[in-house]
């Protein structure tokens, strides 16, 4: 799936909403929600492949989330799709799109037990009846929803939406999108499961209904989508784990909204091939070993060679003309790279030196990582480095510093707990960044890059759960240092390691295990990919 334009970028709700107001301002009432639905139109009969006779059910809430599902499958229903709206608040629905759905043929049933006839549609979903909760125009029916789901404190999922849902090939999740807060509510949560245990394709619109799509924490229950219909704008949710996890593939369609976000800062971005390739650290004829950045390696113990090993096999594909091993493993280093540097001394007295990283397998060695610190060239500090650095001295450098912890590292660093940085990575990442003073990469299923000035952060697209596997991101640190000797920026080469080693480990797994050493051999071949 090489994608060969730039930059893939999210943007936050509030922005979102804002060139939303300022395009609707300038086209037709309506006209965005109907570019949204014909996109999803279109993603929703290419996932059943025929539309012809495909039961079709639209779970549907009580905004414009909801509106944009009924609009879309009024369309589906007049390419021949038998199409059921299960109205989730049959007091409160998009009066357009419940209007346009029955026009085209489609059914109307009601959620719950009690709501039934309010909607003008009993269980057994006759669709003829008119409704008691839309009205003919485009705005939302009025109703109290003193009955309704959005109250969720009715009664029974009536029998025959179960039903129904039961018996769909396509769900249409059009319960909540960018107007959501917390997780789903329990009668929706109940439909979803049964969409869920049904084994219908799940397409959701704009979002995971249940997913915050500013931070991609899921509190509560949401649903699992095997595509998501994104319209306008990636929101941030779409690409950061546990929320991308529920969103399955994504489909962005192009609503006109833009030119508006242009006035917008980005909150999320992801490098794109093209945007890597350009960021690469491609030699010269002017080029020699030292020009090309030379890049020091304090890593590695008498207990934890390994770690000096793989992060130099990380360093030696990243760019930098010489590799600068510093430290007691030499001889293990030296075995398997005749090519390093290396030296037994203090970090200070080594030489030359454009870039460092320290911290891979470092043990309790604090004397060795202090004098990195003090350095004033760019720093990544990793994994016992993390654990061992003074805080204060890592504020006080004025070269660039990366830091790049897992999400242990990370709760330790921050003191909160492994799983409150898991379910919150972007917060966790952004406020690393601003205590440290620092560039971090988090890593994890999702990896992300904050710089300490704010900005957009960046999301890794490359990303493999192959690579969870010891030593790993001891390649990434080499890697990503030696990035910052060849002349990137922290925020560049943290998300161009990332970018380079993710694709590595995706080449040298092909659906296999793979060990750390197997990623490092493959980083030639990402970056001939890139390249290419
Ligand atoms: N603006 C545009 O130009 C375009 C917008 N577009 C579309 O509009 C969508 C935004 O529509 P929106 O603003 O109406 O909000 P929406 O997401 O439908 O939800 C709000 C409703 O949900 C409810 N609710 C809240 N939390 C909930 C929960 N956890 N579980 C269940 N229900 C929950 C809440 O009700 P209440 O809390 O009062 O019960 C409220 O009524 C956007 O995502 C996109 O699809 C496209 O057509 C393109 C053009
Ligand atoms: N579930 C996952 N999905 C994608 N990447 C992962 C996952 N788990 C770990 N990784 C990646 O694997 C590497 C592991 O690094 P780290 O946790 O430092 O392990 P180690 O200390 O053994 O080298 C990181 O690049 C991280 O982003
Ligand atoms: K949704």
């Amino acid at each position: 799936m090489r994608e060969t334009w730039g930059m893939r970028t999210a943007y936050c709700v509030e922005s979102v909403r804002g060139a939303e107001r300022a395009l609707m301002a300038r086209v037709p009432e309506g006209a965005l929600m109907q570019r949204a639905a014909a996109g999803l139109a279109v993603a929703c009969g290419q996932l059943l492949g025929r539309v012809y006779g495909a039961r079709v059910v639209l779970l549907v809430g009580s905004g414009d989330n909801g509106g944009d599902a009924l609009y879309a499958g009024a369309r589906l229903a007049r390419r021949g799709a038998g199409v059921t709206a299960v109205l989730l608040d049959p007091g409160r629905v998009h009066g357009g799109g419940l209007a346009a759905l029955r026009g085209a043929g489609g059914r109307v049933v009601d959620a719950v037990v009690g709501g039934e006839g309010r909607s003008g549609a009993g269980a057994g979903g006759g669709g003829d009846a008119d409704s008691g909760g839309a009205g003919s125009g485009s705005g939302r029916g009025a109703g109290s929803g003193a009955a309704g789901f959005g109250s969720g404190s009715v009664g029974d999922v009536a029998e025959g939406a179960l039903a129904v849902v039961g018996r769909a090939q396509l769900v249409v999740d059009g319960i909540v999108g960018i107007g959501g807060t917390g997780g789903l509510r329990p009668l929706a949560g109940r439909l979803v499961r049964a969409a869920q245990e049904s084994g219908a394709l799940i397409v959701s619109v704009d979002l995971p209904s249940g997913v915050d799509a500013d931070t991609g924490q899921v509190r509560g229950d949401a649903v699992r989508a095997d595509a998501t219909v994104t319209f306008g704008a990636y929101k941030p949710g779409l690409l950061i784990d546990p929320a991308r996890e529920h969103a399955g593939a994504v489909r962005l369609v192009d609503i006109g909204l833009d030119a508006e976000l242009a006035a917008y800062d980005r909150d999320l971005e992801a490098l794109q091939y093209v945007d890597v390739d350009r960021l690469l650290p491609v030699p010269t004829a002017e080029s020699d070993k030292y020009r090309r950045g030379v890049v020091g390696i304090v890593a590695g113990s008498a207990r934890y060679p390994g770690a000096a090993v793989l992060a130099v096999a990380g360093a030696l594909r990243g760019g930098a003309g010489a590799v600068r091993y510093v430290g007691p493993a030499a001889d293990a280093v030296i075995a398997r790279f005749p090519e390093a540097l290396v030296f037994d001394g203090p970090p200070a007295k080594a030489g030359r030196v454009q870039a460092w990283v320290a911290g891979p397998g470092l043990g309790d060695d604090a004397a060795r990582l202090r004098d990195v610190v003090d350095a004033e060239v760019p720093v990544l500090i990793d994994a016992d480095g993390l654990r061992l650095v003074d805080h204060a001295a890592v504020r006080a450098r004025t070269a660039p510093t990366l830091l790049t912890p897992h999400a242990g590292e990370a709760a330790a660093l921050l003191g909160v707990s492994r799983a409150e940085v898991e379910a919150a990575r972007l917060d966790a990442v952004r406020e690393l960044a601003a205590r440290y003073g620092a560039t971090v990469l988090l890593k994890g299923s999702t990896t992300l890059i904050a710089a300490p000035g704010g900005g957009a952060v960046r999301v890794n697209p490359t990303g493999t759960s192959w690579l969870a596997t010891a030593g790993s991101g001891d390649v990434l640190s080499g890697l990503a240092g030696s990035l910052l000797a060849a002349g990137l920026g922290a925020r560049d080469a943290g998300s161009v390691a990332a970018f380079l080693h993710g694709l590595a480990a995706r080449l040298a797994a092909e659906g296999a295990p793979v060990g750390a050493q197997d990623v490092a051999d493959a980083v030639p071949l990402a970056w001939r990919d890139v390249r290419g």
